[in-house]
């Protein structure tokens, strides 16, 4: 059985991640993270049933004492970066779902597993709906390099934009080099009416509202002719076996593998 450690837990994503780890039968609940509810079972977040772990607030106490192997840290773009720093300092292997990690912590993040030979997994997106639409976006602008991304979540959402619109915008720019796209003359009439702008041009729209899970449209423009490629989630429990996975390969990993496709498109 792997033990893992749940951070977030109590959040939209940690409680599915609860139901997950609970149900796969080669993974173990060994601690449960989140500001709130300290001293609560964790089983007051899904029926109620004893689960005989407690939430507490103390990252590095739970994984000192619950033998954790796996950290999966669902919390979100203030906190993940120094959770992913606690857990490896603590010998335990981080599964990132929460994104909007800062740069310098990304750099510290990755020199720490490495040093510790840690394998750590932060993956933008688990679906493999997403990491499709994210693969065939890449092919596609070899031959469509003028493209925008606009992203639709729901309005509780904290990081924007989404941690998908990112490592879509960068396999793109990847693959169509130093391309520039767009106007230089354009003037926005309204700051940030055209979106936040990647290198060559390439600009990213997002939305959020209540009524939306998570959404993406990556639209690709040449002359007469459009091509757009969408990807909608209608449930968290699509995250799941994405994460399931991890869960598992972390453990055989050393250093940080950034994005699932590195894993499931090997
Ligand atoms: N990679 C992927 O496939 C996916 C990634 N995400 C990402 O996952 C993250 C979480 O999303 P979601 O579940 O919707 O957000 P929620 O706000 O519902 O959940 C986050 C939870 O983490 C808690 N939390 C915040 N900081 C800490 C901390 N330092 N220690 C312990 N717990 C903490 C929050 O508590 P409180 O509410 O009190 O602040 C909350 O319970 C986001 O960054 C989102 O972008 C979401 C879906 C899929
Ligand atoms: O906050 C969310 O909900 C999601 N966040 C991830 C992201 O930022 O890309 C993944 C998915 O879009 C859901």
């Amino acid at each position: 059985m792997i033990k893992v450690a749940i951070c977030g837990v109590a959040g939209r994503m940690g409680r599915e991640v609860l139901k997950a780890v609970l149900a796969a039968e080669d993974t173990e609940l060994c601690a449960a993270i989140d500001i709130f509810n300290d001293g609560l079972d964790a089983g007051t977040l899904l029926s109620g049933e004893t689960l005989d772990v407690k939430i507490t607030s103390n990252l590095a106490e739970a994984l000192a004492t619950s033998g954790a192997e796996v950290m999966v840290d669902f919390t979100d773009t203030r906190s993940v970066g120094a959770n992913v720093i606690t857990a490896l300092k603590a010998g335990v292997r981080p599964v990132v779902g929460a994104t909007g990690m800062s740069a310098d912590d990304f750099a510290e993040v990755s020199k720490l597993a490495q040093n510790k030979r840690l394998g750590c997994i932060i993956a933008p997106n688990f679906t493999i709906g997403a990491l499709l639409m994210i693969k065939f976006a890449a092919e596609a602008a070899k031959y469509f390099p003028n493209v925008e991304i606009i992203e639709k979540h729901h309005d509780q959402k904290l990081d924007a934009p989404s941690g998908t619109a990112i490592k879509t915008a960068e396999k793109i720019i990847e693959q169509r080099g130093d391309f520039q796209q767009g106007v230089v003359l354009e003037e926005e009439k309204i700051a940030g009416v055209r979106g936040g702008k990647m290198p060559g041009g390439l600009r990213i729209h997002s939305v959020r509202l209540p009524g939306f899970v998570a959404h993406q449209e990556v639209i690709f423009g040449d002359v007469g002719q459009t091509l757009t490629i969408r990807h909608d989630t209608t449930s968290r429990e699509c995250f799941m076996p994405g994460v399931l996975m991890a869960i598992r390969k972390v453990l055989r990993l050393e250093g940080v593998v950034y994005g699932l496709e590195n894993l499931l498109f090997e």
